[in-house]
């Protein structure tokens, strides 16, 4: 069946042409996000949901998407999306991080040219018939200081036009690397030193606990009189009830405004003072920045639901489409040797080890580990996955454990995973083999070769003659029938094990004749 997504926001068409020729059947309803009931009755029909930033994709709209896979934000900003309930929830959010910071860098230097020369209030005023040429007089921006909070993509583009401007910028962010700050030609400043120094404060982190509040009426306070301040990042990072205060009092010049604490926009601190420039979240809204945004946003999701690979997400490492087919023997096998260790253990587990040797060193193990670890817990977590496993495992607070070692030993790749409880370790090994099936190498160091199959008989026992006639008996009396057969003992009357695959469900009354078998330490059902 095809994947089916829905487009709940309004995407250039370019998306909705993209998912079609993809081969992906998609519901465009541009207007769907401002409507969270109708939103939250319809996603458990789709795979995937392209969003802008209308859309909220809260823990209460995750609850009903039963079958959602990935949401795609056309935009920068994810916090529209309950990433850690997304997680929990197995869903893929992925963003395109870069498709329009051009365009909202240049909406910040509009709105900043915008003040510098009230553009606004003149146009409202010259179309008004009062030709007021002696009530608007600027201030020119050449030689001036441009204080920019949050200097990553966007507020590098702000601050390179801003020096071809002939400006002075400095920047606040604690990840601006010195040597970064001196190849785009800003000086690295603390907060403190850019409020008491910029004329004009344009801000470009994203919004954060920690950004929240950043602009707070403390720092407002500690900027220089006349300052004017531009946010086109998100409502939230300037007290908006301190800047009125401040632009009443005259200490703000003027302050222009593409975002707010909320959205939309109808009612604001702001709004109405002769100083204050508002757009309605404008910043990424160019015909440009649109077609970039929706065309990735759309690709993106498309290779993820047809093909499972991954870029730009938020809470997944990336998998590229050259990598997705390597991976996906070796996830299955990590998913599989989870599983195997997570049906044999029945106490808390505090550590997860997985060891990567040879050729598979070099794949996404984080991938491979987040599989490994979706399958230990899906035992006790039926609706774990590789992408909320590693959240989950953290939350119970089971260590993860993984070491590469490039080199290859008896097999070109093995994978092995121990688990830790408070009373044992249990390790066990895999491989995939050219024909792409993983397979069952070693189980507590003993050799064994075995598939993972639908229904499968784990014997642990002591090693002495008679135990596979008596076994194999066992099962022909209760009508199974034995598929595979595969044996391994650590030495010559040591322990060891029997993994036989069999047609059909292990009855319990057989799993305890067997337990029974005199030399039986454990039996267990498995199923793959
Ligand atoms: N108005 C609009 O339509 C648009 C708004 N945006 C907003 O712009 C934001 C920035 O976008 P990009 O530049 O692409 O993101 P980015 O991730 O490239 O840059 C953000 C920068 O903020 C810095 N930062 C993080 N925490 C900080 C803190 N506590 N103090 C100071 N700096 C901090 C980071 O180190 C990073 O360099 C987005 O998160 C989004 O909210 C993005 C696109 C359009
Ligand atoms: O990309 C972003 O972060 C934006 O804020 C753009 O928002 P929008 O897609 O125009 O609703």
């Amino acid at each position: 069946m095809a994947p089916r997504v829905l487009i709940s926001d309004a995407l250039s068409p370019a998306a909705v042409q993209i998912f079609k020729d993809r081969g992906i059947e998609v519901d465009f309803q541009p207007a769907l996000g401002k409507d969270k009931d109708k939103l939250a009755e319809i996603i458990g029909n789709y795979d995937g949901l392209a969003i802008r930033s209308a859309t909220k994709v809260t823990p209460k709209i995750l609850a009903s998407a039963a079958r959602l896979k990935v949401v795609g934000r056309a935009g920068i900003g994810v916090d529209n999306v309950d990433i850690p309930a997304a997680t929990a929830k197995g869903v893929i959010v992925m963003n395109t991080p870069f498709g329009n910071s051009i365009t909202t860098a240049e909406h910040a230097i509009a709105m900043m040219f915008a003040l510098a020369r009230e553009i606004p209030a003149a146009d409202a005023s010259t179309q008004a018939g009062k030709w007021e040429k002696n009530r608007f007089m600027g201030v020119e921006l050449t030689a001036k200081t441009l204080g920019i909070i949050g200097c990553g993509n966007i507020g590098s583009i702000v601050a390179d036009r801003a020096l071809g401007l002939k400006m002075k910028v400095i920047a606040f962010d604690p990840f601006l690397s010195p040597e970064r700050a001196l190849d785009i030609g800003v000086e690295k400043v603390e907060l403190d030193d850019l409020l008491a120094r910029a004329d004009i404060i344009t801000l470009h982190t994203p919004l954060t606990d920690k950004t929240r509040n950043v602009l707070s009426a403390e720092a407002i306070a500690k900027t220089r009189k006349g300052v004017r301040i531009v946010n086109c990042a998100r409502g939230g990072l300037v007290d908006e009830a301190a800047l009125a205060q401040a632009l009443e009092s005259g200490h703000v010049a003027g302050a222009a405004f593409d975002v707010f604490i909320t959205e939309p926009a109808t009612e604001n601190p702001l709004f109405g003072h002769p100083n204050v420039i508002c757009t309605p979240h404008l910043g990424a809204s160019t015909t440009e920045a649109q077609e970039n945004v929706a065309l990735q946003v759309a690709e993106q999701m498309s290779d993820y639901l047809l093909r499972g690979a991954i870029s730009n997400a938020v809470n997944f490492p990336s998998i590229t489409a050259e990598e997705a087919p390597k991976l996906k023997p070796f996830i299955e096998l990590a998913e599989k040797l989870g599983s195997f260790a997570g049906q044999l253990t029945d106490t808390d587990i505090q550590t997860v080890r997985i060891t990567y040797d040879g050729a598979v060193a070099s794949l996404k193990i984080k991938a491979l580990t987040s599989a490994a670890v979706a399958g230990l817990l899906r035992p006790a977590l039926a609706d774990i996955n590789v992408v909320s496993a590693p959240s989950i495992a953290k939350e119970r607070g089971i260590v993860v454990e993984e070491t590469t070692r490039e080199i290859a030993g008896d097999y070109e790749s093995l994978i092995t995973l121990t688990v830790i409880t408070e009373k044992m370790e249990r390790s066990i090994s895999g491989t995939v083999f050219a024909d792409g099936r993983p397979r069952i190498v070693d189980i507590k160091g003993i050799k064994v070769d075995a598939e993972f199959a639908p229904s499968m008989l784990y014997v642990t026992n002591e090693d002495r003659p008679g135990f596979v006639g008596s076994f194999a008996s066992l099962l022909g009396d209760a009508g199974i029938n034995i598929a595979t057969f595969a044996l391994g003992r650590d030495r010559q009357g040591g322990d060891a094990i029997a993994l036989v695959e069999v047609d059909g469900k292990v009855p319990a009354e057989l799993l305890d004749k067997v337990q029974q078998l005199p030399s039986v330490k454990q039996a267990r059902p498995l199923a793959f």
